[in-house]
Parts: structure tokens; sequence; C-alpha cells
């Protein structure tokens, strides 16, 4: 039987921690098979961002007419739209399936991933048609508090299920993409809503003693209990 077919619309990080890499390794480890739309390339470690390069209009709009065409996906998850044509783009091309916009305005370490002009754009044409909206508070902030029922606020997990880490890097990437899976999936929203934060709860204790960086390490995006034998020297 097939996977049901996700596709990520979302900018790159170097570092691996969050973006497109967070993505496609969640959808991985939920069984769906991950389509990428990449719309900027980003210099980024896990301490910060050096450079954003966002990828031409013209390149993020023939990325996604290939998906939508050929692939069909049933879930749309928005990450670094980087632009407010891009959003504009996503917003008129994606509004008839499961769309979960993670507004990525803000990453982990500080730095700005959306302009004024990209909030405006969110605002008047993205956040009226998705399905689900997942801004941290401080994007919540910069969207003017949207009262709406599709806007789910991500606090970082409640005191029953926090993990004390500083390996956070990605969590929002990870958040909304595993969202998308169980939506894919056929799930409720609020059973979606429930078991992403049960995932990644798991993924954040599972990297909470890494010490991948200089700054704010990645979440493990696959849980692999114990190695494989067939990996790494022989015992
Ligand atoms: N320390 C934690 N313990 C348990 N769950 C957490 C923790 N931090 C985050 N989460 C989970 O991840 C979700 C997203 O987290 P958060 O809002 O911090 O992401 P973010 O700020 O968008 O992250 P990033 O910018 O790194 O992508 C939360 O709703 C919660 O379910
Ligand atoms: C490319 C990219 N997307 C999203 C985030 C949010 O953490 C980030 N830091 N980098």
């Amino acid at each position: 039987m097939n996977p049901p077919v996700v596709v990520t619309i979302a900018g790159s990080d170097s570092g691996g921690a969050a973006g497109i890499g967070a993505d496609l390794t969640t959808f991985a480890a939920l069984g769906v098979h991950g389509a990428c739309v990449v719309t900027a390339v980003t210099a980024q470690d896990t301490t910060g961002v050096r450079a954003i390069h966002p990828v031409p209009f013209d390149v993020v709009a023939a990325q996604l007419d290939a998906v939508l065409e050929d692939l069909d996906p049933v879930a749309v998850k928005t990450g670094m739209l980087a632009t407010p044509e891009v959003v504009r783009l996503v917003a008129s091309r994606c509004a008839d399936r499961l769309l979960v916009v993670d507004p990525v305005l803000v990453a982990t370490s500080g730095a700005v991933l959306g302009s004024v002009e990209v909030v405006s754009a969110y605002r008047e044409h993205l956040l009226p048609v998705a399905t689900v909206v997942t801004p941290n508070e401080d994007e919540f902030e910069a969207l003017g508090r949207p009262d709406a029922a599709n806007v789910l606020v991500t606090r970082g997990g409640d005191v029953a299920t926090r993990v004390a880490t500083s390996n956070d890097h990605g969590t929002g990437c990870t958040h909304s993409s595993a969202l998308a899976s169980y939506l894919a999936h056929g799930v409720d929203r609020a059973t979606a809503a429930a078991r992403a934060d049960a995932f990644v709860a798991r993924q954040l204790h599972h990297s909470k003693d890494w010490t991948l960086g200089r700054g704010r390490g990645p979440v493990a995006h696959l849980f692999v209990p114990t190695s494989p034998p067939t990996l790494g020297a022989p015992a």
C-alpha cells in the first residue's frame, strides 16, 4: 500500500537541525513519503544564522507545480517561506489540502527569518486557509495574536511532559511535520496535535545528553532506541 505523501515547503538549515532536513526525517520516522520545495538556503549552525539566500520565485513555483501535479500530496507543511510572494503562492495553490502552517519568523537563536511584509502576507493570505497554524509565542505576537480556531500556539511542552534540555533547535519544525504526518494518516486534529506533542517530547528526551555543536543542539528526528548491530564499531 502507498504511504501518504506530504510536501514540506521550507528552507534548508546547513546544521541539519531545523528546516527541510528536520521535516523530511520526521516524515520518514512517521511513515509518510516526504517531498520538498526549497524556498531558501540558510548558512546556519547551532549558534545562529550567518546568511540567507532566497531561492528565485520561479524556481519555488516550478518545484511546487511538479509536486502538486505528479505526487498529489494529501498534506502540505510550510516552514520558512522567505518572501511575501511565496506566502501568497502557497495560499493560492494549497488551500484545498490539509495545510499545516508553521509561521517561521524567528529562529531558536533569535535570528529574524521573516520580514514585516512576510508577516502581512501570512495574516492576509495564508492564515485564513490553513488547517492548523503553529506559531510559538514570539510568532503569535508578531502575527498580532490571531484569534482563530485554527491557531495552535506552541508553548515548549506543558509542565508534565516538559523535557529539560538545551538541544531544542528544530523542535518547531519537527512538531509541525509530525502534526502534518498524523493528519495525513487520517487522524483528527486534536489527536494529531496530542501525538505530535508526545512525539517531540520523546525526541527531545532521546537527544537531551547530546553535545553536538557549541550552541543549542539539534533535537533527534529519527527515534532509534538502540543502534542496529551493523552500525558503528564491532562490540
Ligand atoms: N522542552 C520541551 N519538552 C517537551 N516538549 C517540548 C519542549 N520544547 C518544545 N516542545 C514541543 O515542541 C513544540 C514546539 O516547540 P516550540 O514552540 O518551542 O518550537 P519553536 O520555538 O517553533 O522551535 P524552533 O524555532 O527551534 O523550530 C511544543 O508545542 C511542544 O509540543
Ligand atoms: C531553515 C529554517 N527553518 C526554520 C527554522 C526555525 O527553527 C530555522 N531555524 N531554520
